[in-house]
């Protein structure tokens, strides 16, 4: 190889951006059942990655290993060049990666405001309860509160402050819980099914948002959406599971055509 080329690759080795998500290996079992089996993915900085795949292919098994809340039994999970595999949910939400739910854990009685704010915990002094209490000192209430009105204003969620969330329909709910992950000022956001549930108006607004998000804050995202159409207008990558294992990677015009991936599909519902 000449010198030439020796400097070409050294310097594309050096410009490959380092991933924000490493998957290496993962495996998780239930019982006799293995819900990842060999699972490997990684996102890049500013990137839309779509985990897909049929009813109980895994990809809720996927984000649990990663934010914490299932403790993979073998393979590693690394955040921005940090080994976090197998810490605790807690911890690794501290460390910068928030997500939001399928079934949406909102507190319903509260309101809007209130659930945003009870995102600001890890940012203030005391925990949830104390965040929703709010017996910061002034600073710290002003730091809160405009954190939260920054994000109100990004998901047009203004005009519903002071309304009990329990309220709303699954459009509204959503976005505040895409509000309350974004108010723990995340390196990386988690989203799990999105768009369910919502009608063609709300899917609409919740593209929009996330799009707004990676380009104007360079957010990495990891997701898992049903809906074909909206994978295919904003993830940048897709990896296709089922019954656990690996079946495809790649840009989702391609991958999502592929016969093995149209087969996984078939079979699986
Ligand atoms: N806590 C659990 N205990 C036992 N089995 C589980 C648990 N969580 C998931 N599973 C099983 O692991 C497999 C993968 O489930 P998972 O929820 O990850 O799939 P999924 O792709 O997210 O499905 P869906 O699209 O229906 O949400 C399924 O067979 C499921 O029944």
């Amino acid at each position: 190889m000449s010198r030439q080329t020796d400097e070409l690759l050294g310097a594309q080795v050096r410009t490959a951006p380092a991933p924000v998500l490493e998957v290496r290996n993962l495996e998780l079992s239930f019982g006799a059942l293995r819900a990842l089996d060999d699972i490997s993915a990684e996102v890049l900085p500013g990137e839309i990655l779509a985990i897909v795949g049929p009813n109980g292919a895994g990809k809720s098994s996927f984000l649990n290993s990663v934010n914490g809340f299932y403790r993979p039994s073998r393979g590693t999970v690394r955040f921005m060049g940090q080994d976090i595999t197998g810490r605790r949910a807690s911890e690794i939400a501290r460390l910068g990666i928030a997500r939001t739910f399928q079934n949406i854990q909102l507190y319903l009685g509260m309101s809007v405001l209130d659930n945003l704010l009870s995102g600001r915990h890890i940012h203030s002094s005391g925990g949830v309860l104390q965040a929703l209490l709010r017996p910061w000192g002034m600073r710290d209430e002003i730091r809160q509160r405009a954190a939260v009105e920054e994000i109100m204003d990004f998901l047009e969620l203004q005009p519903h402050r002071h309304t009990p969330v329990g309220t709303f329909g699954y459009g509204i709910r959503k976005r505040v819980d895409l509000g309350r992950a974004l108010a723990m000022e995340p390196k990386l956001l988690l989203l799990d099914e999105p768009m369910a549930g919502m009608t063609m108006d709300e899917k609409e607004d919740m593209v929009r948002f996330i799009l707004e998000l990676r380009a104007q804050r360079g957010m990495p995202i990891l997701l898992v959406e049903h809906d074909m159409q909206v994978i295919s207008e904003i993830a940048d990558r897709v990896v296709v599971l089922d019954w656990g294992r690996h079946v495809a990677t790649g840009a989702p015009a391609e991958v999502l055509r592929r016969p093995e991936v149209v087969r996984a599909y078939l079979g699986g519902e």
